[in-house]
């Protein structure tokens, strides 16, 4: 695959966020030509010189305005995928979780171009179509909660 310069395309990175707030994830509706119309993580591109906490903080507070600790994003897993349409795109994203510190401040669509908005989904009541590769993991039975504690 070439790159409209003639250099040999590259994978990019991209970090997304499991926003989570009681048993509810946030989501919105993607308005971006990758997945358009389906419902997303917040995220976009690692920039060079960042961390993936650094990364997730930074895009959810770009898109949604929310407020991030730092230090309490954790990383969850990385998934590959090669998309061919609208155009050959090959990514490789990291997934993170990050739990909502002040569960009454609420989103807001500050890049009204890329989202229709956001909203907060039940887990076992996602709104649908998802974005193709969080619809194969949420089949394959991901679970971004962290484990209940035992007593
Ligand atoms: N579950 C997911 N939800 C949303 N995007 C995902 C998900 N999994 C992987 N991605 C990928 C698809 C996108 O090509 C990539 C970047 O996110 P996207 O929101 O499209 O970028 P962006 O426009 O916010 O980033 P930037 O502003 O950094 O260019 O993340
Ligand atoms: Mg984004």
């Amino acid at each position: 695959m070439e790159n409209n310069g003639g250099e040999a395309a590259r994978p990019k990175v991209a970090v997304v966020v499991f926003l989570l707030n009681g048993n509810k994830v946030l989501l919105g509706r993607r308005r971006s030509s990758v997945g358009r119309n389906t419902f997303g993580l917040p995220g976009g591109h690692l920039e060079f010189g960042e961390s993936f906490e650094e990364c997730a903080a930074r895009e959810v507070k770009e898109e949604t305005g929310l407020d991030l600790d730092i230090h309490k994003i954790e990383y969850l897993t990385a998934t590959n995928n090669v998309h061919s349409s609208p155009h050959p795109l090959h990514i490789v994203t990291i997934l993170m979780r990050a739990i909502q510190a002040d569960p009454h401040q609420n989103p807001q669509n500050l890049e009204p171009e890329k989202c229709e908005g956001w909203d907060w989904y039940d887990w076992d009541n996602l709104p649908r179509p998802l974005f193709g590769p969080l619809e194969t993991m949420a089949q394959n039975g991901f679970n971004p909660f962290p484990p209940a504690p035992h007593n």
